[in-house]
């Protein structure tokens, strides 16, 4: 019998509140393996962001933990000090942007954005910082004598490659995506969806994916979670939730994607 993957990641009871608001992410809980996609859908402003932030080390969380694996144990994120945070979470957590920029160096060059978390998570060696940049811009489908080029010039979809190269480089535990074809052509963002689903097979990382895009979901991810008001109002297996949606929410959302 095959053994179940590792469990990577696991949220208990996450709640953040913005100045006393309502609540943009209440009593959120799950858990992901190695090698599973995680899609989370919901409405603006249903605090899918909120969720992913705090994941990744850039908001606190109010109530509940996040835990993910390390090597041999199992890091609570909200509770090691600051400096131990800073260190763990470059080489373990990586977070894709919906907008390239946001994640990209550009005032330096294509292999510079790859070879710079290397360099971060211990790598000196010119040579093989500029081989294994090389071998990332191959892999995303960028032409290799784009080395030197600043990603500025990149067109949005190159960009957006780019970041993931950068952001999957030094082979992260768990990858946060928000929103990551959005804002691209339709045609770039088959492209990128194709390249997403195969570096994910290859890696065998753990990712969550935040979506406004079931058709995305639908590709990407094999299990779903759906937000509404900073709940979780339903989840299950991708095929499952968006072929027989329980809630009324869902309900209206897999209709819409029907209708349009
Ligand atoms: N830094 C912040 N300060 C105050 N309120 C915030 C902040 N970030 C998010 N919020 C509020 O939290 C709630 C959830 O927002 P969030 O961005 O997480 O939703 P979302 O589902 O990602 O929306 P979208 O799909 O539009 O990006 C919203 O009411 C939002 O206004």
């Amino acid at each position: 019998m095959k053994a179940r993957a590792r469990e990577i990641l696991r949220v208990e009871r996450l709640s953040k509140t913005f100045g006393g608001r309502v609540p943009a992410c209440s009593a959120v809980s799950f858990s992901l393996r190695q090698g599973e996609v995680l899609g989370i859908v919901g409405e603006s402003g249903s605090g899918k962001s909120t969720l992913l932030r705090c994941l990744a080390g850039r908001i606190q969380p109010d109530e509940g933990k996040v835990l993910i694996a390390s090597d041999d144990h199992i890091i609570d994120l909200w509770t090691m000090d600051e400096a131990s945070r800073e260190q763990f979470l470059p080489t373990t957590v990586s977070l894709i942007h919906q907008n390239p920029r946001d994640g990209l160096r550009l005032d330096i060059s294509a292999g510079g954005n790859i070879a710079e978390p290397l360099m971060a998570a211990g790598g000196r060696h010119y040579g093989s910082l500029r081989t294994t940049a090389l071998e990332w811009l191959q892999k995303v489908d960028i032409e290799k004598r784009r080395i030197d080029d600043l990603p500025e010039i990149f067109s949005g979809g190159m960009q957006q490659r780019l970041q993931i190269a950068r952001g999957l480089a030094t082979h992260p535990r768990l990858v946060l995506m928000d929103e990551p074809t959005g804002g691209l052509d339709v045609s770039v963002q088959a492209k990128l969806l194709d390249l997403l689903r195969s570096l994910v097979r290859e890696l065998g990382i753990a990712v969550v994916v935040v979506t406004h895009d079931i058709g995305v979901a639908r590709l990407l991810a094999d299990r779903l979670m759906v937000m509404q008001r900073g709940r979780v109002i339903e989840e299950g297996l991708t095929d499952q939730v968006l072929d027989d949606p329980h809630h009324a929410y869902t309900q209206l959302l897999v209709s819409s994607v029907l209708q349009g």
